[in-house]
């Protein structure tokens, strides 16, 4: 490949030119490939069904249906397979088409020189030529990992050692170079700040051209069980979490797909935000849920309490003992105490009977009883398993002598010729006798009656976890046990509405799911977690276990965190305790990309070990941060706004409470370029927007203006890392107003960091 000597910007001009020219040449030939491909397959698809109407009367010609079967199911495999290929391909050279790579690294290997461009996809000629390599390719490593000189990568026949020499960055559009220059930076500042410099879009973009050292190394771990990486705001954790998706994608293409993976996000408008990261990466999106929903999904009719609503009823004035009490129902201490009380539960008192036709099948007494005659010393796990096992041959026994009842023999009789057929379905079947025909015809009935039975015992609704869960509350030790037998109370009273708070649901679940092991999904290999900040240890506890055989890739920040009050840095030692057992990896990210220097030095004073944080140099305007009256501040924040809108596409005016917006909303209601931004929306839409920070969350807007920057709603200290989340939305712009009283701590931030003003 070393026709062109690519030193100068005309030269590897010359080589783009002849690049897009072979792109656009294969853009052709695989669309005629994909066209035939495609009719290759409708002809079998039609073979197929013609060949495939199964006769199933005679012993013969099952058998010669079933070997045409499995021939044109081969042959349309094979024919789908190869479309998919071309598919891929297709997809592949659009991915390239216009802008074909944006690396270049010359290096010297074994004493042989060699030139590599990295783009999104790989590209070879029709002798194997590499033309581009695709960024997941294991020497693509070394163009986001090195500096010049001797550098190592991984392959897959183990670690390689080159020596690199030059390291270059393009930024080309529509075929055309826009920019280029040698770097010896991991990824040189001059096309991230151009990058960054941008506004912000309605949808995330994939950062590809620019991933840095740090968050390489995150993408391309494949080692690590549980991967923590704890970073702060802006500093690309989510963009780097979904690189790394595609990486894995690439990586392990054998063995796993994308519906083997999941992604929890902290909101439906996240979800769709981040949605367009992976296709424009080439790769198919994967699954995503909110923990609420996932919640919700388990426990059948009733109403789980969402994270939002949750915060939003603790905006009315928190009183320390609930904030004390929610913490511990859902820390540490407690998920071991459920643990340990899962192992030893005498279930007894949870036995509800089995009703079948309104009548008592298996009365909570019978099962009582069968439950006393296990060894004392057995687990609650095990006791359950022979449980079930009685009650199943209990039940095979009871089948057994009903099968000769008088209505089993007139059920029979009635049965239409199909229905016949459809149970007397085997060959040897239909050669028996008239006798074993009619056993079989009276068991297959019972069996079909009272299926039910069966389905109730092996879903165990013989005994009512909420029940064991009362009782498993009544055994804690609490330092209140008032406050403890308040909170029981109430969980009694939601239930008779069919209400749970998030902290009981998921302690429920956590408790079904260990004595039953029901509920846990094998088939997920990589979990994804964004915010995990914003997750209790119960809730840790209980998803790892949900997915046995899953590898977690756990982000977030912890000075961002909006729901879960004091917590703090010891949530990372949580963290570890949680995952002990697995090999556990925390990165952190302290490089923030997002907002200006300006904006990121004055937000990181509101958290502890903010001085951490580096900001990106970036310049702009220091932060406005404004005194109003409280008649003025509905007005004087849409003047604001409305001024930011002049300058720039997307400007959020974000409040701390969902009530918030509502006011706001009715005093703008006449303003029709203010939309509130909801929990369903799909994109983020320009203008202003209206947005409580609980869905701002994630989400970067050109410019922010921070709505009643005062008490009572900005007073304690966790409201700081409120205030910290809200100022780190902003790329360019932020400005915070407060009437009349900025909050006390506003006296600690350095002046310097921002312009302090008054409205008028
Ligand atoms: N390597 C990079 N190249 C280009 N842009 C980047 C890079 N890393 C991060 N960014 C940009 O920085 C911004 C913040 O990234 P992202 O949203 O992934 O950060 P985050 O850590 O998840 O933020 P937060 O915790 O505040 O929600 C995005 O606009 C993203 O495109």
């Amino acid at each position: 490949m070393s026709s062109f000597p690519n030193e100068s910007r005309a030269a590897e001009q010359t080589r783009v030119d002849h690049v897009e020219t072979m792109i656009q040449q294969q853009l052709i030939t695989t669309a005629q490939n994909l066209s035939k491909a495609q009719q290759e397959r409708r002809k079998v698809e039609v073979n197929f069904s013609s060949n495939t109407r199964a006769n199933y009367i005679e012993t013969d010609d099952i058998i010669e249906t079933n070997a045409t079967l499995q021939q044109q199911k081969q042959l349309l495999a094979g024919a789908t397979t190869n479309e998919d290929i071309l598919t891929t391909k297709e997809k592949e050279l659009h991915l390239l088409a216009g802008s074909p790579y944006f690396g270049r690294i010359d290096i010297q290997e074994d004493g042989e020189p060699d030139t590599l461009y990295i783009g999104m996809a790989s590209l070879n000629d029709h002798d194997q030529n590499f033309w581009v390599y695709d960024w997941r390719s294991p020497i693509a490593a070394i163009y986001y990992n090195g500096t010049l000189g001797r550098v190592q990568y991984t392959t897959p026949v183990g670690p390689q050692t080159v020596e690199l020499q030059r390291k270059r960055q393009f930024s080309i559009q529509a075929g055309k170079i826009k920019n280029m220059f040698d770097t010896n930076e991991t990824i040189g500042d001059n096309i991230l700040k151009s990058v960054l410099g941008q506004a912000s879009s309605p949808q995330m973009h994939n950062i590809v051209a620019t991933i840095q050292q740090a968050q390489n190394q995150i993408i391309r771990d494949v080692k690590t069980k549980v991967l923590i990486v704890q970073g702060a705001a802006g500093s690309g954790k989510t963009s780097t979490i979904m690189q790394r998706i595609a990486f894995l994608l690439y990586h392990s293409r054998r063995q796993v797909n994308a519906d083997q993976m999941l992604l929890f996000s902290p909101n439906n408008l996240f979800s769709n935000y981040i949605a367009a990261v992976l296709p424009s990466l080439g790769e198919k999106n994967l699954r995503q849920v909110t923990l609420q929903a996932f919640l919700a999904q388990r426990l059948h009719g009733l109403q789980v309490q969402s994270l939002f609503e949750r915060f939003e009823q603790e905006q009315t004035p928190t009183n320390p003992e609930t904030q004390a009490l929610r913490q511990f129902q859902e820390s540490l201490e407690f998920v071991r105490q459920l643990e340990a009380f899962a192992k030893k539960a005498d279930l007894t008192s949870a036995f509800q009977s089995l009703l079948f036709e309104g009548q008592v099948f298996f009365s909570a007494a019978e099962m009582i009883a069968i439950y006393q005659e296990f060894p004392t010393n057995l687990l609650t796990t095990d006791k359950l398993v022979r449980l079930k096992n009685t009650l199943i041959r209990r039940l095979q026994a009871f089948l057994q002598e009903e099968a000769h009842q008088d209505w089993v023999l007139t059920a029979i009789d009635d049965l239409s010729e199909r229905q016949y057929a459809e149970i007397i379905n085997t060959p040897k079947l239909r050669a028996a006798d008239f006798n074993t025909q009619q056993q079989h015809l009276a068991q297959a009935l019972v069996h079909q009656k009272y299926y039910p039975v069966y389905e109730a015992i092996y879903n165990n609704y013989f005994y009512n976890p909420y029940q064991l869960y009362k009782q498993f509350l009544q055994e804690v030790l609490y330092p209140q046990p008032q406050v403890w037998q308040a909170m029981i109370t109430a969980y009694q009273l939601a239930m008779e509405t069919h209400k749970i708070s998030l902290a009981h649901a998921t302690a429920v679940l956590y408790l079904q799911q260990l004595l039953t092991g029901t509920g846990r999904q094998q088939q997920i290999k990589q979990l994804f977690l964004d915010e995990m900040q914003d997750y209790s240890p119960l809730q840790l506890a209980y998803i790892q276990h949900s997915f046995p055989q899953a590898k977690l890739t756990l982000l977030g920040d912890l000075a961002q965190n909006l729901y879960q009050g004091s917590q703090d840095q010891s949530q990372l030692a949580v963290l570890e305790e949680l995952f002990t057992a697995r090999k556990t990896k925390v990165i952190s990210l302290q490089q923030s990309y997002r907002s200006t220097a300006a904006i990121t030095n004055f937000a990181k004073q509101l958290i502890p070990q903010g001085e951490q944080i580096q900001a990106f140099n970036r310049p702009g305007v220091l932060p406005t941060w404004w005194q109003t009256s409280s008649e003025q501040l509905a007005a004087w924040t849409l003047h604001c706004a409305q001024e930011a809108r002049e300058k720039y596409e997307t400007v959020a005016v974000i409040t701390k409470t969902n009530a918030q917006v509502q006011e706001l909303q009715k005093l703008w209601a006449s303003q029709d370029k203010v939309s509130v931004l909801q929990e369903n929306d799909h994109q983020i839409p320009t203008g202003i927007v209206l947005v409580p920070i609980y869905l701002a969350k994630g989400l970067e807007f050109d410019a922010v203006i921070g709505y009643a920057i005062q008490a009572p709603f900005y007073q304690s200290k966790s409201d700081q890392a409120i205030l910290y989340t809200l100022a780190t939305r902003a790329l360019h712009d932020l400005q915070l107003i407060s009437a009349p009283h900025k909050p006390r701590w506003a006296k600690e931030l350095d002046q310097k960091t921002y312009q302090a003003r008054i409205a008028q």
